[in-house]
């Protein structure tokens, strides 16, 4: 276990004043974020507040105007998604880019295969996809080399976490991924983003739907237009300040203190 996979320590990755613009648009304004090893981040905020920039910004997809990006303590430069994946973040975007008329296999190393010389090693890779699920305790699939197409949306949702699994992950974001389920699919996806971070990876979970963040998350970090609101540890707060953090940008009866995420620990 190296230390970033310990809890206790400092944050895997941690953002720092990030500022981005679209021309002349500010979207982010001085945003500090942290993710830690072994939890469940919650990400949330409205409508246009900055989420899915402030993700991109982490995955490398969109560059940032100004701030400092901390990995595992060190100051690192991430320009594009390969930089992201060469430190282990992967994100799962909530439209799956997974490809249908590809089986599960195919889709978990799709861009990356696994060769011996020029021949595909289609066995080393089943065996690697089938154990990434086993190893999440995914039984809801029948087989590795079932169509993607034939799967329902939370085989899918589940199948596009292994893959992002598969490649030595430290942080998976994750963008909605209970959006298009129902009740018991949104369980099984909840259950293992659990997982993932109780094997000691550090989750960022974007998410509208405050039973889900409440379910699964032990911080959560609201962005209210563009601006950090405050990052606190769920246990310290209500569904009504999380409400109240998200459309008003702050909560009157929350103390500073928890506001900056260094809430008393229970
Ligand atoms: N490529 C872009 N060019 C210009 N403006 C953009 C671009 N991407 C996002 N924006 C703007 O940045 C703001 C934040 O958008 P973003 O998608 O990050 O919000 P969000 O919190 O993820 O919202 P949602 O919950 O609706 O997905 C919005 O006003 C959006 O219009």
């Amino acid at each position: 276990m190296t230390a970033s996979e310990n809890p206790a320590d400092g944050p895997v990755i941690e953002l720092r004043g990030i500022d981005k613009s679209f021309g002349p648009v500010q979207v982010l304004h001085g945003v500090d974020f942290e993710v830690h090893a072994g939890e469940v981040t919650a990400l949330v905020g409205d409508n246009g507040a900055g989420k899915s920039t402030l993700v991109k910004c982490i995955g490398g997809i969109h560059p940032f105007d100004s701030g400092e990006y901390l990995f595992d303590g060190s100051p690192v430069h991430v320009g594009s998604p390969r930089d992201a994946a060469a430190l282990g973040v992967e994100i799962v975007y909530q439209d799956l880019a997974l490809a249908d008329n590809l089986d599960i296999v195919q889709n978990m190393f799709l861009g990356r295969e696994k060769k011996r010389g020029l021949i595909l090693d289609e066995y080393a890779m089943e065996e690697l996809a089938a154990e990434t699920l086993a190893g999440l305790s995914v039984r809801t699939v029948k087989s590795v080399r079932q169509q993607v197409s034939s799967l329902s949306g939370g085989q899918r949702q589940t199948v596009a976490i292994a893959k992002a699994v598969l490649w030595n992950s430290k942080v998976v974001i994750l963008d909605e991924p209970t959006a298009a389920l129902g009740v018991a699919q949104t369980q099984q996806v909840l259950e293992l983003v659990r997982r993932l971070a109780d094997k000691g990876l550090a989750v960022v979970l974007i998410s509208h739907n405050m039973n889900d963040v409440f379910a699964v998350s032990d911080r959560i970090a609201a962005l209210y237009l563009g601006r950090m609101a405050a990052q606190v540890k769920t246990r310290d707060v209500t569904h009504a300040q999380v409400v109240e953090l998200i459309t008003a940008g702050r909560s009157g009866d929350l103390g500073i203190q928890q506001a900056n995420g260094n809430g008393a620990k229970a």
